[in-house]
């Protein structure tokens, strides 16, 4: 409260001194020349030695063609943040991801703020500008320009303009990013699709979080440090000289939660994501283009890379295509409906290429996400430490994995059933897609029992399904040594026939 008041009477005095000048503005004219330079010397000098506060105004109309500075929007959002807790008059907006309200300070608002031990103390307000002659952006520009005044005792001149501002700018970025509107972009082209060559992209609006995927907690926690760790890493990837970037390769079977778990990475950071569909891309130019034009602080997404194209080890060694077998199934797929996909030409060293260099030049904060269900038949090259430098593996349903599901879909923590469950988890292989579709909440299963109940009777039947695939193997593997054991004995005894044959010759 005292520092409030310290900060206000600073800023009082402030104002105070320029309705001075304002006034001595007025009847200058009044005052003969002689006395006047002399005059102002001396105000100045008055109001430098009773004066003991800097101020700086940050406009929100800068520059000569009077643009919205980027610095009045950086601060808005920074003070957002405090406004909230401390102004008693707000404005009041919804943010571009329109889930969350931001507030900012009304004019002639004040809220102090505290810098490593600086007292500071920001005011909203604005001033009426007269429209003189013809302007060329007569609507742009409203009449009222606003501005912030940040005033703080002189000693602290240094530190302020040194440190604080930056450290103002750099948090209402944060803060900025964490309120926009987030992209989903999309390379593939179709009817409703981009350009070739270009990105198209809706809003991105995915619920999956980190705390809805089923996974073991140390595994997940792991993930969410390596990541936050990453997207505070600036100065240091700085440091040692290399590209702020970092790769993931997340493997498993199919309805794992690869897809889910790329949505949680964008949700944790509030990151854009890109998902580049690989053959939709005609060469490595177009490559290049469209991950140059990918912007910062961004996830691109390659799915199922050992599908995409012509990049896994085994596929590289094949001259040709040439059975359907062998072609890429996208391209078998686009054949089957009759599009007009083209047989793309991305190499893997093209793909390499842009991963390791181009993004060095390009700067700021990207990942690079692989997913794919066979990471055996990939290009070591593709997923060496360095350009993938965390695998992640995700598999099939664990007991703690289940317990997340149960609490997403069923909102309950624990019950009877849990330890059938458990003791069925531990011998049968079920993804959590599959768990979770048992889980789901419908007219059918109206609630948490019924659907336990159809999980546990799910688990059951693959049970029972495992055990009959392994009968039926068991089986073929028998009959398979009966024949060769039959096939062993005939021709045991056709040998012994011709030899009985040339001994009577
Ligand atoms: N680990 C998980 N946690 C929570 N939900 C999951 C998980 N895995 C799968 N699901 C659920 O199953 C659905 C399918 O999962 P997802 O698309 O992420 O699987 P995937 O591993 O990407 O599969 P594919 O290899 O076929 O692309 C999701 O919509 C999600 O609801
Ligand atoms: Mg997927």
């Amino acid at each position: 409260m005292k520092s409030l008041m310290r900060a206000k009477m600073l800023s009082k005095f402030g104002s105070t001194m320029a309705s001075i000048m304002f006034m001595y503005a007025m009847f200058q004219q009044f005052i003969p020349y002689t006395f006047r330079s002399k005059f102002e010397k001396f105000v100045h000098k008055f109001i430098g030695y009773f004066n003991p506060n800097i101020q700086i105004i940050f406009l929100e109309f800068a520059g000569e063609r009077l643009e919205r500075s980027k610095a009045y929007a950086l601060i808005q959002s920074y003070l957002s943040s405090y406004a909230s807790n401390q102004a008693r008059r707000l404005k009041a907006d919804v943010g571009k991801s329109s889930t969350s309200l931001v507030l900012s300070m009304d004019n002639h608002e004040e809220v102090p703020d505290e810098y490593e031990g600086v007292k500071l103390l920001w005011s909203a307000s604005k001033k009426h500008v007269k429209a003189t002659g013809f302007s060329i952006h007569p609507t742009s520009v409203p009449d009222e320009r606003r501005y912030y005044k940040l005033t703080f005792h002189k000693r602290y001149r240094e530190i302020v303009i040194n440190s604080y501002i930056k450290y103002v700018l750099e948090k209402g970025k944060e803060i900025a990013v964490q309120n926009r509107q987030r992209r989903l972009y999309t390379n593939s082209y179709g009817s409703y699709g981009p350009r070739k060559g270009n990105w198209s992209h809706v809003a991105f609006d995915h619920p999956a979080t980190f705390g809805t995927l089923a996974m073991e907690t140390q595994k997940k926690n792991e993930i969410i440090d390596d990541l936050l760790t990453f997207s505070k890493s600036k100065d240091y990837y700085a440091k040692i000289g290399k590209a702020w970037k970092r790769g993931y390769l997340l493997y498993g079977p199919p309805g794992t939660g690869k897809s889910t778990m790329i949505s949680a990475m964008a949700n944790l950071l509030h990151y854009d994501v890109y998902d580049l569909e690989l053959t939709a891309v005609t060469d490595n130019t177009e490559l290049r283009k469209l991950l140059i034009e990918t912007s910062s602080k961004s996830i691109i997404v390659i799915e199922d890379i050992d599908c995409s194209l012509d990049l896994t080890g085994q596929r590289k060694k094949k001259k040709k295509k040439e059975n359907d077998e062998e072609m890429d199934p996208m391209l078998k797929r686009a054949k089957e409906e009759g599009s007009s996909i083209k047989e793309s030409k991305v190499t893997l060293s093209g793909l390499l290429n842009f991963i390791d260099g181009i993004w060095s030049a390009c700067g700021g904060e990207r990942i690079i996400v692989f997913t794919t269900n066979h990471v055996a038949q990939l290009d070591p090259a593709l997923i060496r430490r360095g350009r993938m430098d965390k695998h992640i593996e995700l598999s099939y349903c664990s007991f703690e994995g289940f317990k997340v599901l149960a609490k997403n879909y069923l909102d309950i923590d624990s019950h009877q059933l849990f330890e059938v469950i458990e003791e069925l988890l531990g011998h049968i292989q079920m993804t959590p897609a599959d768990v979770a579709e048992n889980l789901m909440l419908t007219t059918i299963t109206r609630n948490a029992e019924t659907c336990l109940e159809n999980l546990i009777q799910a688990l059951k039947n693959a049970m029972e399904e495992k055990k009959l695939k392994a009968e039926e193997e068991a089986k073929a593997v028998e009959l398979k040594k009966l024949k060769a054991d039959k096939m062993q004995k005939t021709s045991k005894a056709e040998e012994k026939a011709s030899q009985e044959e040339v001994k009577d010759d």
